[in-house]
């Protein structure tokens, strides 16, 4: 059966390693036998610049239509004078498509510790980020000027229903893995944070074998850089959960190296793919962006919306096997192009799908 899928190149570095990742899709789709029906539509700058809106009209159509979105990256310096805004444009999909766990997985490959002062041999973990609440969409919002001055707020907002069902896939995942929960919040000040630590006080209550460590934010950014092996299953909030990915993007060695799944819990096949990265503007247009995020954004969407392990196993295993050997994109000391960093691993991807054929 043919599975469908949109894709949203976006800005800067997006159409780069959007095109390494599909490269990559339509070998594991080929030999997995099966079609990938791709329709392609504007977002963010790109999107300003055509059509004047970060979120089009037909692209809001498309995405309607769809199970499974891929996007590359938006934003850029050029727009920041916009009265529109490319990054609005992604925080309007994201919404759009009602999904709200951004489940953003870090790992060491072997071989890259000594591209962070901080990593540690075998590290690998997982944060799980609320994506449809916090600071980022509450209302009220905006600028005003009060008493001749210019003035700007946000409000951060939490149903407890938004938290639960985050905080349970947190726990679910925690469970499965047999490690302990790291709930981060802010609950020594903030009134949402309060209101998701006794949320996670009364999940826990149906997860008696999972043990519930809470930190607040701050604490946690020190922890996370001191004891990284602790940080296994995180679930955090919208805001603490993207800078604290980024964090882990300095962690693993490259903030190139992490892919991301939005998903609306552990069933359903309907999910938003990318890269933690943004639209990376300073190496914009050299071909030397790392594509593995993106490549590893493939892997996950397999697996979550497709329910195909196998093949999102051999992309893994292909890219520490190419990275093992020595190839790196320059974030990574190396001299590799994002088109020959990708050949490399397709390489490897026919190696190991060939070794797997002659021993079964
Ligand atoms: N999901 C998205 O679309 C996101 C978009 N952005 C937007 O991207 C633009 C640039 O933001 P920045 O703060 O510079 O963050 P960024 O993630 O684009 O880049 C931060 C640093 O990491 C490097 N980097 C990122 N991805 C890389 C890759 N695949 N390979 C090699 N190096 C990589 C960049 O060269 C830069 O030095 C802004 O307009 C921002 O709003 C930022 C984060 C997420
Ligand atoms: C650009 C923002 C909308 C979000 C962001 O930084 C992210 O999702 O990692
Ligand atoms: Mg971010």
């Amino acid at each position: 059966m043919a599975r469908t899928l949109v894709i949203l190149k976006g800005d800067g570095i997006g159409p780069e390693v959007v095109d390494a990742a599909l490269k990559v899709l339509d070998w594991a789709a080929q030999k997995g036998g099966y079609a990938v029906e791709r329709q392609e539509a504007l977002i963010g700058g790109a999107a300003i610049d055509r059509t004047g809106d970060p979120f089009p009209s037909e692209t809001r159509a498309l995405v309607d239509r769809a199970d499974t979105v891929f996007l590359g990256a938006v934003g850029g310096p050029q727009w920041d004078r916009h009265p529109k805004n490319p990054e609005s444009g992604l925080l309007a999909l994201r919404a759009r498509m009602g999904l709200w766990a951004n489940l953003r997985p870090f790992e060491v490959f072997e071989g890259m510790e000594s591209f962070s002062p901080l990593a540690r041999p075998h590290l690998r973990g997982m944060i799980i980020r609320e994506l449809l609440g916090g600071l980022y969409f509450g209302q009220p919002r905006g600028r005003s000027v009060v008493n001749g001055e210019p003035e700007a707020m946000e409000t951060s907002r939490y149903a407890r229903h938004e938290i639960e069902r985050v905080v349970r896939l947190g726990f679910q995942v925690a469970q499965r893995q047999g490690v302990p929960l790291v709930s981060v919040d802010k609950a020594n000040v903030l009134e949402t944070s309060k209101l998701w630590r006794q949320t996670v006080e009364e999940v826990r209550q149906d997860f008696p074998d999972v043990p519930v460590i809470h930190r607040y934010v701050d604490a946690a950014a020190m922890e996370f850089v001191k004891k990284p092996e602790l940080y296994q299953v995180v679930v955090t909030e919208n805001l603490f959960g993207d800078i604290l990915s980024d964090l882990a993007g300095g962690l693993v060695g490259s903030l190139g190296l992490l892919g991301s799944a939005t998903v609306n819990g552990l069933q359903g096949s309907r999910g938003l793919y990318e890269p933690v990265h943004g639209s990376a503007p300073d190496i914009q247009g050299q071909g030397i962006a790392n594509p593995i995020g993106a490549i590893l954004s493939v892997a996950l969407m397999m697996e979550w919306s497709w329910g195909d392990r196998e093949p999102a196993q051999w992309i893994r295993q292909a890219i520490r096997d190419t990275l093992k050997e020595g190839y790196r994109t320059p974030d990574l000391g190396g001299h590799d192009t994002t088109e020959s960093f990708t050949g490399r691993v397709l390489q490897q991807m026919e190696q190991i799908h060939r070794k797997e054929a002659m021993s079964s």
